[in-house]
């Protein structure tokens, strides 16, 4: 199969869909990898690394989408990139389309099959290819927490684990997976004191025994994280209910009677943002005051950690790669459920559920939009 790896053009963002290494593995298998010249260059991958791996160098993302039958990327297509793809090709990459009206038409148009990383599913509960950025953006989180507490970035002037003789913040995590389990790791690690929540009982019994009485595990709620919230100086906003937009756990009145310097770090973002008064922002411009809380809600974290993060999202993605490029698309997903999952548009139809009810598209079920009969399904 011929792929295709062009330099991703999101602000601040230096992640690449593949590492050389990523490439050397798909052109043992027989496959061709054509990758942007200088895609990596800014996180130390040079375009000598992916020579010598085996990959074409290529001048322009727009000769990468004219030749590659498989667009390998890191973050949802930009709207130049959408209207470069086409019927038959397959993008493979972060889409989250529930909150993301404007993608999901021009993807629809475009007639391309796009399957998202953030929905390919496991025979665990986890999302295998949502998990590495979740474990960068869980632990960034704190960091940012900890950076935006400093008075002069707007913050309380708290140390998140305080000193001998003064008490240490008190950090709010909202959603107990991949990210929030990483964000209390990194907040106790430092110090502070830590509440997790979660809707899941099996969830927090899991966390119980693995932190033992250091982290406390509560049961979500409003009232909850109302009570929570206003004694917090950092909430990090962690759910997840696969492809649907987040659910809003902190209104805008709850907001305006919390701590003055407070710091709120949406992680949720991608998928709409948990909190009333999230807005997606950037990393050079990545927080702004509400009612006198700083809030960080940035929808691409990792690519500040742009190298650990293409490292560990070749890692998770690479064996999909292969199975997508040695058995072509279509075999792919008629063998394998879990990269079906992953299916959110293909030629012209809402292939995902929670997208379709999200932005209001008739949902067609994969099989049947992959042009599979009954017969065909139930073989
Ligand atoms: N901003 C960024 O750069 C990044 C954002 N993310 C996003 O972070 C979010 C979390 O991802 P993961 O941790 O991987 O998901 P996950 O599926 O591992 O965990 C989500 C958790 O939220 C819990 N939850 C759902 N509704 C809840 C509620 N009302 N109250 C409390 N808990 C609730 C679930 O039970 C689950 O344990 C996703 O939206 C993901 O896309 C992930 C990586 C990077
Ligand atoms: C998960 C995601 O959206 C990111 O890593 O940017
Ligand atoms: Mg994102």
């Amino acid at each position: 199969m011929l792929i295709g790896v062009p330099k991703e053009i999101k602000n601040h963002e230096y992640r690449i869909g593949l590492t050389p290494a990523g490439v050397k593995e798909l052109v043992s298998h027989g496959h061709k990898v054509l990758v942007e010249h200088d895609g990596g260059l800014a996180i130390g991958f040079d375009n000598e690394q992916y020579l010598g791996a085996g990959a074409e160098i290529v001048a322009s993302a727009e000769e990468i989408f004219k030749r590659a039958d498989m667009i390998i990327k890191v973050k949802e297509p930009q709207p130049a990139e959408c209207r470069q793809l086409r019927p038959g090709q397959l993008l493979f990459t972060y889409l989250h389309l529930a909150p993301d009206p404007e993608q999901t038409r021009l993807l629809l148009e475009s007639g391309a099959t796009a399957i998202a990383y953030e929905t390919v599913t496991s025979d665990g509960a986890g999302l295998p290819l949502l998990a590495p950025m979740s474990e960068v953006a869980g632990r960034m989180a704190i960091q940012a927490g900890a950076h935006n507490l400093e008075k002069a970035q707007g913050g309380n002037g708290m140390l998140l684990g305080g000193v001998p003789g003064v008490e240490p913040a008190k950090v709010l995590v909202i959603g107990g997976g991949v990210v929030g389990i990483n964000a209390a790791r990194m907040a106790m690690g430092l110090g502070a004191d830590v509440t997790i929540l979660d809707k899941s009982l099996d969830r927090l019994k899991e966390l119980d025994m693995h932190f033992g009485g250091r982290l406390k595990t509560i049961y979500s709620t409003a009232d909850a994280i109302e009570r929570h919230a206003l004694e917090a100086d950092v909430v990090v906003g962690a759910v997840l209910i696969p492809g649907a937009a987040a659910p809003k756990l902190i209104s805008r009145e709850l907001v305006s009677r919390m701590k003055k310097g407070a710091v709120m770090v949406d992680v949720a973002i991608d998928q709409g943002g948990c909190f009333e008064t999230s807005r997606a922002t950037t990393h050079q411009d990545p927080t702004y005051v509400v009612d006198g809380v700083v809030h960080y809600c940035v929808a691409n974290m990792p690519g500040g950690v742009a190298r650990t993060s293409t490292m560990a999202l070749t890692n998770a993605t690479l064996p999909y790669a292969l199975k997508l490029a040695n058995l072509g698309v279509e075999a792919a997903l008629d063998r394998d459920p879990h990269l079906r999952n992953g299916l959110n548009v293909h030629a012209g139809m809402i292939t995902c559920e929670a997208v379709a009810e999200a932005l209001d598209y008739d949902y067609v079920e994969p099989m049947t939009a992959l042009g599979r009969t009954a017969l065909q399904q139930s073989a």
